[in-house]
């Protein structure tokens, strides 16, 4: 497995090269297709990178912007990532882009899951995804221990799974490992100590002890302090 680690003077800096390296590669995907697929996450990290890419000069109206996962929870909470890229991203010019909704409120994730996959389906593979992890390595909500995380690492899982794991607050929703790692390219957002220390701690261990492993070929690891 081989990724590319990039460290920052600065976390400004980071989201603002992080933000140009994404719009660059919309547009070349743009280049050669008419509707493409950006997918990132939720967390706190990301805002940033969001607040520059939102304003990016591009083709905003062939992208279909969706999470790399979701919480189960209505717009309206403080912790829908939904909330997040309303906010944050789907604003200035890439208000113009799609969205593809990882959340619905006809009912539990289970019984909703094959409407919103099947709205996904069509826009595979992803251009470019963003990802996030976790300091207990998980990355979208692909946690360590979560209840349907080797049906989600499979190599024939199905584009969505519900996941339900001590790590998280409340039931999810995630683009299962192949989707991710499916992507053209693919780039990890990471701040701080504690974080590159759980990357560097992930070498050699299995996805399942280690999640963030199922996607980290190929990536682009974006890393400030
Ligand atoms: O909904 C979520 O929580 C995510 O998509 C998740 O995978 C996130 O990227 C990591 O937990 C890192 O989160 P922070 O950026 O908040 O540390």
């Amino acid at each position: 497995m081989t990724f590319e680690f990039r460290e920052y003077p600065d976390r400004e800096m980071l989201a603002m090269d992080l933000a140009n390296q994404i719009a660059g590669e919309l547009r070349a995907a743009l280049s050669h297709d008419k509707r493409v697929a950006l997918a990132v996450p939720g967390g706190t990290s990301p805002g940033p990178v969001f607040d520059t890419l939102c304003a990016a000069d591009l083709n905003w109206s062939g992208v279909d912007v969706l999470l790399t996962d979701e919480r189960w929870v209505p717009e309206t909470s403080e912790r829908s990532n939904t909330r997040l890229l309303r906010d944050r991203l789907l604003v200035n010019r890439a208000r113009a882009a799609g969205y593809l909704p990882l959340y619905s409120d006809a009912g539990p994730a289970e019984a909703c899951l094959d409407n919103l996959a099947e709205a996904i389906r069509p826009v595979l593979p992803l251009a470019v995804v963003l990802l996030g992890m976790g300091a207990d390595k998980h990355t979208a909500s692909l946690f360590p221990g979560a209840d349907r995380l080797d049906e989600a690492l499979d190599d024939d899982a199905p584009i969505l799974l519900p996941m339900r794991a001590p790590g998280a607050a409340e039931p999810r929703i995630t683009l299962t490992a192949p989707v991710l790692a499916g992507a053209m390219r693919k780039h990890v957002l990471i701040f701080g100590a504690e974080k590159r220390a759980a990357l560097e701690g992930a070498r050699g261990m299995s996805p399942k002890e280690a999640p963030i492993n199922a996607v980290l070929d190929d990536a682009v690891v974006h890393w400030a302090e």
